[in-house]
């Protein structure tokens, strides 16, 4: 793969320290309601929120659960019925339509469905919005050159978007996007409708495009891969509230909430058929096995398995591990049949991992 410089090199430097992690506040949202006319049920409720500068923050939930509303608020194409959006200090209920342009162009946002005009080609789609500006023609041209080389379709400038792939078309509304050189980037489910394939390739963009450029992306999603490959930090929003919400490795390791534990970890408990099917509370022979679960949450203890066999006196089986590093900390889970079953002596959660869970007996295959 071809290295494309960036459009934007007096930005672009890549910075020591990443831009999420220097806990700049960049967007706020205090006590955002949102009530469409007509309805009885609030579509958000009093939901506060703080964005880091350079940060990818996702928000998943499920339909209906206010993701779409919350978005369009950061962009003021909804306006609350309660609380305050603020970006970088300034409440943007209170801008003047004029203000508002402005701040609306140094905000892109992408879309599920692309949102490209059918009869304009891809050149012309990604420049439309500097000829509304009144950007003179050789500026736009250049600008629209930079952009094809960084999603990487300069080859299909003159193609219509009838005439592209889905990842192809999403590369357009990206490149559309990053045209007046935002500092925040919304996306609103912008890989829902693209195979495993392409989201990754999408996902890859993005990441680029935030940690070299350092764009503030909010994204929505009901696609957990979305918030684990690509999110710093996750909101869950349910019926218009934010019901939890932390670092991708903390909310993976160990949400709190069980429509998180749904949506983000599904089959995250479940056992092995062999062993639901012969859990047992109680030994049912000499032979029987303890079966444990070690949870990692990420929050300080490492899976070390010499450790492990030390702890439980080298009489462990390993069942099943189920452990990913999320941003470089080890989430997951290792399930362990321990033999003999009695008078095993447990040890110390902090010993061996984030928490030891003993599960029930088994009878030893
Ligand atoms: N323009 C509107 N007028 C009236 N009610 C609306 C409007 N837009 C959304 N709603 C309602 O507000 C609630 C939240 O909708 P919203 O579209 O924000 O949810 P969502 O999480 O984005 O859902 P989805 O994933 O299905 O797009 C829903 O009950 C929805 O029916």
């Amino acid at each position: 793969m071809t290295v494309i410089e960036l459009p934007y090199p007096g930005r672009s430097a890549t910075a020591a320290i990443p831009w999420h992690t220097r806990d700049e506040v960049h967007l706020q949202l205090a006590g955002v309601s949102k009530v469409y006319p007509g309805q009885q049920v609030a579509a958000l409720q009093a939901v506060d929120l703080t964005i880091r500068r350079g940060e990818i923050f996702g928000i998943i939930g499920r339909s209906g659960a206010g993701k779409s509303t919350l978005i369009r608020t950061l962009n003021r194409l909804e306006r609350p019925t309660g609380g305050r959006v603020v970006v970088d200090g300034t409440d943007i209920g209170t801008l003047d339509e004029d203000q508002l342009v402005a701040y609306r162009r140094r905000t892109g946002m992408i879309f599920q469905h692309f949102n490209l005009l059918s009869a304009k080609t891809v050149r012309q789609n990604i420049e439309l919005p500097l000829r509304v500006a009144g950007v003179e023609a050789g500026e736009r041209r250049q600008r629209v050159d930079r952009l094809l080389a960084l999603v990487g379709l300069e080859a299909r400038q003159d193609a219509y978007p009838a005439q592209l792939s889905g990842g192809q078309k999403q590369r357009v509304g990206i490149a559309r996007a990053l045209v007046h050189d935002p500092a925040l980037l919304l996306c609103d489910e912008a890989t829902s409708a693209l195979d495993p394939e392409t989201t990754r390739a999408i996902l890859d963009l993005l990441r680029r495009i935030n940690r070299e450029m350092g764009i503030t992306i909010v994204l929505i999603t009901h696609e957990m891969e979305v918030i684990h490959d690509l999110c710093h930090r996750v909101a869950v929003i349910e019926r218009g509230q934010i019901i939890e919400q932390g670092p991708v490795w903390a909310v993976y390791g160990n949400p709190q909430q069980p429509t998180t534990r749904s949506l983000l970890t599904p089959g995250h408990d479940r056992l092995p058929a062999r062993f639901s099917e012969a859990l047992s509370a109680a030994p049912e022979t000499p032979e029987s096995a303890l079966l444990v679960r070690l949870r990692y949450h990420g929050d300080g203890v490492t899976p070390d398995l010499n450790r492990v066999l030390a702890a439980f006196d080298g009489r462990v089986t390993l069942v099943e591990s189920a452990l990913e590093p999320i941003q470089g900390r080890s989430v997951g889970h290792l399930l362990l049949t321990v033999t003999p079953a009695g008078g095993v002596p447990l040890p110390r959660s902090d010993e061996i991992a984030d928490r030891v869970e003993v599960l029930g007996y088994v009878t030893a295959a």
